[in-house]
């Protein structure tokens, strides 16, 4: 190959043809299976008999001749269709029924280079293509064809200009039919072309290395590989000019370009060659050639092409400088990353296996994703904390301008800022002790001494190894603790962790912890899933950069329990361990990765759903929700201003007066944050924006009104959506004020329990979705006043049931929400007393309060929550437990000067606050022997 061939006379070769669509081009191999090929058979005998007398090392030639088309002439010129054979296309003939007008007039020399296949009916024979020649006659048809063929010189004029860009083009197009292929085997709905890797770089390897003088050659090989038609081929195979062979085989590759770019739907556009219509070749010339150079050097003998192609060019293919670039780039990258001395170790293995790999594996991508992901990865880089002089006041600063309030959480956060100066400092101290040690014993920070010289006259002075570890030990280890801040929603904690970060000089990263249901998302997924990823913290710390930045758990009880996907909460006790999140091993990267920097803040809605070993690796911080006065000022100071400016106004264009905002938040918002409020005032805002805007273009702006008045409200936020829980209530015997403090949301309000009998059997009948403890305070409520019926006046004699000819029926409106809890106790008892004697409870008197069976009243949680909602919803005193005085020094300042708090230990002293004029028999007994009472 690569010359042209010899002219040589006319000679005779036994022919053999080809199975119907089959063509052999000079170049190429073709298997010919001779299961029932009587014919192969007979020139096979023929030629072994004959080889026994030949020279061993002659070649074993063959002509292979094509079945030929009815739309091609014998000397592959076009034919219209309809003429010669009725327009019929030979394809379904069979070779071993062929006559001398049924083959096609050129053919293709085929050396015989053996019989491949294992079983009897699987055996073919195996030629390799050697060069054209014109049937001239068919001498005989049976048992074998054999004719006379003439061989003929292949023109191809080198200097010829048109054949050099003929050349160029085919090259052209052949490589981007590979690119093609290759492209298209990784894409989804991609046709079932696929070639192997290695044959694909071959194929390219192959094409690159052709020079004009082998143009035909390419051609042919090209014509081999491609889909195209039997009467394709037979035109390439009959054109003996190679510039005629150019333009078929181009118009054949661009066929086929044109038909898998159709079925893969590329769309890439830009400006592309005149063949490529819309995709960009560009790009898959660089890829293609990326990838040629990457694998420069690696392929070894695997996959031949299709149909083969002998005297493959194979070795080094020179250039590799893209591929070598690439890896620099990534090397550089990991060095600059500053890798921890485990990371570096496994960077560096994986850079040496990525070297190793074919760039078509898949496991080469997946190697190259990894070391990106490890350089990205902020192991050591870290910002510095503005821990000068003036942080712990700028900070307070900070955190005083971003929020009202909240001073319990503000000082918790300036003593966590405290501590890490403190610590700070320490080290700083440390680090200058070791250096001054060192420097003056000449020892290296690792204690490895120096020679000294033998001729230095001051005497050296040694730092052992144990004294520079005493002072390393002092060193203060940085375990910062893990604080949860636990709220209703709207409080303020996802923006409390911002101003922390922003006071700190950190980066902020929230990780939204609720609906995470796969402990993978956490932890990220093993490398050998596909499209694996690492978790969602070393994601953030990719995100941020930094090795300490602030982040912010958001919902950390929203996170799935454990499920057949794994258990996330569980893989948060080891990201939430001060103790053990220096070593956190993510599962795509493998390597412990120093969480201990970051400082973590969770927040959570309720402490309910938290697991509690998860819980007790936080220490938490309640926000409990803000009352009206404090919504005032949140809403005065930050909220309006903030939302004035997002609707683009300026500050003096929209005035809320303290009255109308008191409006907004009692009537339009029911809530323990402020994230309705701010709605609300948004909404108030735009409002005036519009009025504003409309009063500017009709050039009447001194008529705009900056002020909000109450009417106003009416107008923009509607009818008010919420009255005053207490206004319509009466005072009736058996109904009572309670107080509840729901466990979603952190909110507290009131609750009443309605109490009515009938005549019955004394039954006890309960609605309003009461949960079982619920129920039971009902019952001991029962007992109690049962018990003591004849001292509280209830019945004429101590032995009298009073519930002999009764029923009783217990409810608490608002049926559709479930509520449990002993807290009711008390307001249940004093319901009953109420309903048995007919004396009413004003409903502006709340209670809360376990009741025991000896009638003392218990202490209950949620107190700030209940009192916060009872205040808003109009009560005026409220009774508590004894047991929760404490509490209630926590208490907002509105809180305590809005209700009167009256403490009771005993259903007696409860009793004598709830009816200050009445007296009992059994009252005495009570105050006179303490609390208890007779049972
Ligand atoms: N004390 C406060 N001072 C000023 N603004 C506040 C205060 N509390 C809340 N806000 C504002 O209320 C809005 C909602 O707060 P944020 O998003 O922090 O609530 P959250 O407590 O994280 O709620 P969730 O539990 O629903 O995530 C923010 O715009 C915040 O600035």
């Amino acid at each position: 190959m690569g010359k042209a061939p010899s002219h040589s006379d006319a000679r005779v070769l036994p022919l053999i043809p080809l199975a119907a669509g089959s063509v052999l081009l000079p170049g190429t191999t073709l298997r010919i299976p001779i299961a029932n090929r009587g014919d192969v058979a007979a020139i096979l005998a023929k030629i072994y008999a004959r080889a026994e007398t030949a020279a061993k090392d002659a070649q074993i030639l063959v002509g292979c001749v094509p079945l030929g088309s009815s739309l091609v002439s014998k000397d592959g010129n076009l034919l219209i269709e309809g003429k010669g054979k009725g327009g019929q296309s030979n394809i379904e003939q069979d070779p071993v029924l062929a006559t001398a007008k049924d083959v096609f007039g050129v053919g293709c020399v085929g050396k015989v280079s053996g019989v491949q296949g294992r079983r009897q009916g699987e055996l073919s024979l195996v030629v390799e293509g050697v060069e054209r020649f014109r049937v001239k006659e068919v001498l005989q048809e049976r048992p074998f064809f054999e004719g006379v063929v003439v061989d003929v010189e292949e023109r191809v004029n080198i200097s010829n200009a048109e054949v050099a860009e003929l050349f160029q083009h085919l090259k052209q197009l052949s490589r981007e039919l590979l690119a093609l292929v290759r492209l298209s085997s990784i894409l989804p709905r991609a046709p079932s072309v696929s070639l192997s890797p290695i044959a694909a770089r071959r194929l390219e390897l192959y094409i690159a290395r052709k020079n004009i003088d082998e143009a035909g050659s390419l051609a042919d090989f090209m014509a081999n590989v491609v889909d195209c038609t039997h009467e394709e081929r037979l035109r390439i195979l009959a054109s003996f000019d190679v510039k005629e062979r150019l333009e078929r085989v181009i118009e054949v590759l661009q066929k086929q370009i044109r038909g898998i770019q159709g079925s893969t739907r590329i769309t890439v556009t830009s400006t592309a060659t005149p063949s490529a219509g819309t995709f960009d070749m560009d790009t898959l010339r660089r890829l293609q050639q990326e990838a040629i150079r990457r694998r420069s050097g690696h392929g070894a003998p695997g996959n031949m092409p299709p149909g083969g192609f002998p005297g493959f060019p194979g070795g080094r293919q020179g250039g590799g400088e893209e591929e070598a670039n690439e890896l620099d780039e990534l090397k550089k990258r990991l060095d600059d990353a500053g890798l921890s001395p485990e990371a570096d170790k496994v960077a560096q293995r994986e850079l040496q296996r990525l070297q190793k790999m074919n760039p078509a594996q898949a496991e080469y991508q997946v190697c190259r994703n990894y070391l990106e992901n490890l350089a990205e990865i902020p192991w050591t880089k870290m910002t510095e904390d503005n821990l000068d002089a003036a942080t712990l006041s700028k900070a307070k600063k900070q955190l005083d301008d971003d929020h009202y309030g909240l001073d319990k959480i503000k000082k918790r956060l300036l003593e966590y800022l405290a501590v890490l100066k403190l610590k700070q400092a320490a080290n700083a101290d440390i680090d200058v002790q070791i250096k001054q040690l060192s420097d003056a014993a000449n020892v290296t920070p690792e204690g490895k001494e120096e020679e000294k010289e033998v001729e230095e006259k001051k005497e050296p002075r040694y730092v052992s190894e144990a004294e520079l570890k005493l002072i390393e030990r002092k060193r203060m280890v940085d375990k910062s603790p893990i604080l949860l801040l636990v709220g209703p929603p709207g409080t303020g904690k996802t923006s409390l962790a911002k101003s922390v970060a922003t006071a700190l000089g950190r980066k902020f990263h929230r990780v939204s912890l609720g609906g995470v249901r796969d402990e993978a998302e956490i932890r990220g997924h093993r490398r050998t899933y596909v499209a694996a990823m690492p978790g969602l913290l070393v994601s953030g710390l990719k995100k941020v950069g930094v090795a300490n930045p602030v982040i912010l758990l958001d919902e950390i009880d929203k996170l799935g329990q454990s499920n057949f996907h794994g258990d996330p909460s569980a893989a948060m006790l080891e990201v939430l361990d001060p103790e053990q999140n220096h070593t956190f091993t993510d599962h795509y990267v493998n390597i412990p990765i120093d969480l201990s920097k970051v400082l973590f803040i969770a927040t959570a809605n309720s402490l309910d759903t938290i697991p509690p070993p998860l819980l007790d690796r936080m220490e938490t911080i309640q926000l409990s929700g803000y009352t009206t006065l404090e919504k005032r000022h949140i809403a005065t100071r930050h909220l309006l201003p903030k939302q004035i400016t997002t609707n683009g106004l300026a500050s003096d264009l929209v005035q809320i007066t303290p009255e109308v905002l008191d409006k907004i938040i009692a009537a339009y918002t029911r809530e323990s944050g402020v994230r309705n409020l701010e709605r609300e005032i948004g909404s108030v805002c735009r409002s005036k924006a519009v009025e504003y805007a409309n009063a500017k273009d009709a050039n009447s702006l001194p008529t705009y009104n900056p002020t909000v008045s109450l009417d106003d409200l009416d107008t923009i936020l509607g009818i008010e959506r919420f009255a005053e829980e207490l206004a319509e209530q009466h005072a009736r015997p058996g109904v009572v004020t309670g107080l509840v403090a729901y466990s979603t949301g952190g909110q507290g309000s009131i609750l009443f329990i309605e109490v009515a009998d009938m005549p019955g059997t004394g039954r006890v009948q309960l609605t309003g979705k009461l949960g079982d403890v619920l129920k039971e305070s009902v019952e001991v409520a029962l007992t109690w006043v049962k018990a003591h019926a004849f001292e509280l006046a209830l019945t004429h004699a101590p032995e009298e049931d009073i519930m002999k000819n009764r029923s009783i029926h217990v409810h608490c409106p608002s049926g559709a929400i479930p509520k449990d809890g002993p807290s009711a106790g008390l307001a249940h008892t004093v319901a009953l007393i109420s309903l048995f004697s007919g004396k009413a409870v004003p409903p502006s008197l709340a209670m809360t309060g376990e009741v025991s069976l000896r009638g003392r009243v218990l202490p209950v949680g949620g107190i700030k929550e209940k009192l916060i909602g009872a205040l808003r919803a109009g009560v005026e005193r409220v009774l508590l437990p004894e047991g929760n005085r404490k509490d209630v020094r926590d208490l907002p300042t509105e809180v305590l000067e809005g209700l009167r708090i009256d403490h009771v230990s005993h259903i007696w002293e409860a009793l004598k606050f709830v009816w200050p004029e009445s007296s009992w028999p059994g009252e005495r007994r009570w105050g006179a022997g303490g609390f208890e009472s007779r049972l």
